[in-house]
């Protein structure tokens, strides 16, 4: 392991005695080989050995504007550190940005974490080649910081609602960008209220008097110099949230600011000098940057979600609380099946989103090349598996957290544990880039689509022509894989069933639309489900893996899957062909049994599972979740670093609570 400590809890200990299978070998897949991992770990060190990264005192008690400027200190310190990182720049970014190293040192939310995940991706995808010439060195250099503002106080969801303009004047060659109304102001964009100068800003673009749509422009906000807004700009921060409170979430409003033409990013869409539009081949090329981090964001809450994992597992071996057997010693409540129940599934869904993610991103670099040479066809699956996949993995990850926190019991409420953080990481991806519902009604859309016109991309090619595979109950994982398969493509017919209906009691299209709004998510969800189980069966079919790490791995993959279908048992209702065969009866009562065997086939590896992330205590945060397994001592040392353990008799008892005290005499 990257860490020996002198003391190892002895429960620990035991755990981690006779692992049948090679940590190291899952540790490199997931990195993605042992030259990864190697370099993982060598950056690790680079980073965390250096003692003005880290925190003087907890987060918490900081104020809101001290949390901040510390964070801004530390996030600048690294790009300092960037120019000599033992991994080189581009790794070192990534790793930097996301919940897994960056989160040792940035806890809250990094500053520049925008700049990096959408401005200059936004550059890339939307200018043209002289606009990236411009702008991109500057950007990758730190002489500007951007961010991405696109969400309005009044409108997140809709774009074609978004209400700031950006009116081209011929007679100056510049548009004039302009906040019409008070919910036009662009309200959420990280980094924008302190950190940024720039921003790729989303407005309504009219021409000639026309409105052609929502268009990227490239916008500076605060004096290179003196940091100051420049006039026409009114900009500021947007205030406390659940979490990520480093992000620097901010407002922005345009008074008749005026920029030269050639700041609208032109990659797909122009504006002529005498104010002609020139179209896009496909007018959502300007989301872009949006599938881009909708990628991203399924491989964060995977990272996040193994986080949490780490740390309810290895405590709730150390933990040990009640009576299993009468008279014996209090058993450790990973014993309890119940406890299992909680934890293994999420550890099994930490390879399952990771290998639906690789997948995904696969996909986005095939389709991301294509798209550069103006071949669109992947874009739709595209846009359909990256919406899928990112509200899968943010919905069910946050769930995997909290029931992970509970896990943990009383101690899992403290902030130290580092849950809060976690959740509030993770259920923000639910909300940002996309709105989870709104995301699977896209899915939804393409579904009904494909299903319909009979074609569509590879995701969905499940859903074209007669069904295959067997017709009765079949025990085995392909079987199971199958019965997925068939509640999906039934859910898909459902909704169009339901669509139909609508349409024949003549509801308009979009009645009929939001009238099946029920069954449209349940077949999205179905179909994102069958995709992420699909690619854990596959990907343990190919792959160099050694017959104990694939043992393991297929045990929590039968588990996953089961785990799945016994929670959602209740769409399979919805499906008549599975009640009228009595489908449903017979599997649930195989199955149930399989899963409880499971349970107990994986405990005894549950902790040398979670060692094998190898994730380093800085990472975790957590008294909890420490490789050492000395949680208690921890606990007490977090507890004398609050500032009420500062003095024996806080000062506010003679102001306050002495008089009160006296008066009751
Ligand atoms: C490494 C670390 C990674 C991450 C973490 C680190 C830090 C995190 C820190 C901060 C957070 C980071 C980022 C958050 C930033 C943001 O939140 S930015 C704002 C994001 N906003 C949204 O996502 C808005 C959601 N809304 C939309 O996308 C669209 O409005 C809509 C898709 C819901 C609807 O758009 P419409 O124009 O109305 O389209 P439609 O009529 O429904 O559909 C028309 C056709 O267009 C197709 N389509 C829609 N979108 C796309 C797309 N993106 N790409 C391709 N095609 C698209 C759709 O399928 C329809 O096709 P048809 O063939 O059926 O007509
Ligand atoms: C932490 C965080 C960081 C963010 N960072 C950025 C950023 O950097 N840049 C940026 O531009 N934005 C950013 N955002 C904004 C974010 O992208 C939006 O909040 C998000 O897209 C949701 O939009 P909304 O807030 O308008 O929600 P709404 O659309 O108002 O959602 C409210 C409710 O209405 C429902 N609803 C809306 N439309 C439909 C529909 N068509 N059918 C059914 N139900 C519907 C939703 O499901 C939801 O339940 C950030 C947000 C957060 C929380």
């Amino acid at each position: 392991m990257s860490q020996k400590e002198t003391y190892e809890n002895p429960d620990l200990k035991k755990e981690r005695q006779n692992c049948p299978f090679n940590k190291e070998e899952i540790t490199n897949l997931l990195d993605g080989g042992k030259e990864k991992t190697a370099e993982r770990k060598q950056l690790e060190n680079y980073i965390l050995s250096d003692e003005q990264l880290k925190d003087a005192v907890p987060m918490e008690y900081l104020s809101h504007a001290d949390k901040y400027a510390e964070e801004l200190r530390k996030a600048c310190l690294l790009m300092h550190k960037l120019e000599n990182s033992p991994a080189g720049q581009v790794p070192t970014l990534r790793a930097l940005m996301g919940a897994g190293l960056g989160s040792a040192v940035l806890k809250e939310g990094n500053p520049l974490a925008l700049h990096y995940v959408m401005f200059i991706p936004a550059l890339m995808g939307q200018g043209t080649i002289d606009q990236q010439a411009k702008w991109l060195a500057k950007a990758y250099n730190l002489n500007i910081i951007g961010t991405y503002a696109q969400t309005e106080l009044g409108h997140g969801t809709f774009l074609r609602g978004l209400e700031t303009t950006a009116t081209y004047d011929p007679n100056t060659q510049e548009f004039v960008l302009e906040s019409p109304s008070l919910t036009a102001y662009k309200w959420w964009p990280g980094s924008l209220g302190k950190t940024a100068n720039y921003a790729v800003v989303m407005a309504q673009l009219y021409t000639k008097g026309k409105c052609e749509g929502t268009h990227p422009f490239m916008v500076q906000l605060r004096d290179e110099e003196t940091h100051e807004p420049l006039p026409g700009i009114v900009i500021g921060e947007i205030g406390p949230k659940l979490g990520m409170n480093t992000n620097d979430n901010g407002y922005l409003g345009f008074e008749k600011f005026r920029i030269p033409r050639d700041q609208l990013l032109m990659k797909h869409s122009q504006v002529l000098e005498d104010g002609t539009y020139v179209k896009p081949t496909n007018s959502k090329l300007s989301y872009a940057t949006m599938v881009f981090v909708r990628v991203v964001v399924c491989q964060d809450v995977t990272t996040n979600l193994r986080k949490a994992v780490t740390i309810a597992t290895r405590y709730s071996c150390v933990r040990r609380q009640s009576e299993l057997k009468p008279g014996d010693r209090e058993p450790q409540v990973m014993d309890y099946q119940a406890q299992q129940n909680k934890l293994l599934p999420p550890l099994a869904a930490t390879f399952a989103f990771q290998l639906a993610s690789d997948h995904l991103w696969n996909l986005y670099n095939t389709a991301n090349n294509n798209i550069e040479q103006g071949d669109l066809e992947l874009l739709p699956d595209l846009h359909g598996l990256s919406c899928a996949l990112k509200a899968l993995c943010s919905s069910e990850g946050a769930n995997f957290v909290e029931v992970c926190r509970q896990s943990c019991g009383g101690h899992g409420y403290m902030a130290c544990s580092n849950f809060p953080r976690i959740y509030g990481q993770v259920t923000a991806a639910e909300t940002y880039e996309g709105e989870n519902t709104v995301l699977w009604l896209q899915v939804a859309r393409y579904l009904v689509k494909t299903r319909k016109e009979q074609t569509g991309g590879l995701s969905v090619k499940y859903l074209i022509g007669e069904e295959k595979g067997p017709k009765t109950v079949d025990t085995t994982l392909e079987g199971i894989v199958h019965l997925y398969r068939r509640t999906a493509v039934g859910l898909v017919d459902v909704a169009i069933a339901e669509l139909e209906k609508s349409g024949r009691k003549g509801e308009a299209p979009h009645d009929a639309w939001n009238h099946a709004a029920v069954y449209l998510i349940k077949a999205a969800q179905a179909h994102a489900r069958l995709f992420v189980v699909e690619s854990f069966v596959n990907s343990l079919k190919v792959g160099n893996l050694s017959a104990p790490v694939r043992t393991v791995l297929s045990q929590l993959c039968e588990l996953f899957i089961i785990y799945w279908l016994l929670e959602r048992s209740g769409e399979l209702f919805f499906v008549r062909q599975f009640i009228k065969k009595r489908l449903v009866t017979v599997e649930f009562q195989v199955r149930t049994l399989l899963y409880v065997k499971l349970l107990a086939a994986i405990r005894p590896q549950a902790v040398n599972l979670v060692d094998s992330f190898d994730l380093r205590d800085e990472i975790l945060a957590s008294p909890l979740g420490c490789w050492d397994g000395n949680v208690y001592q921890r606990l007490f040392d977090e507890a004398a670093k609050s500032p009420l353990n500062q003095s024996s008799v806080h000062e506010s008892f003679h102001k306050y609570l002495k008089p009160l005290l006296k008066s009751n005499l």
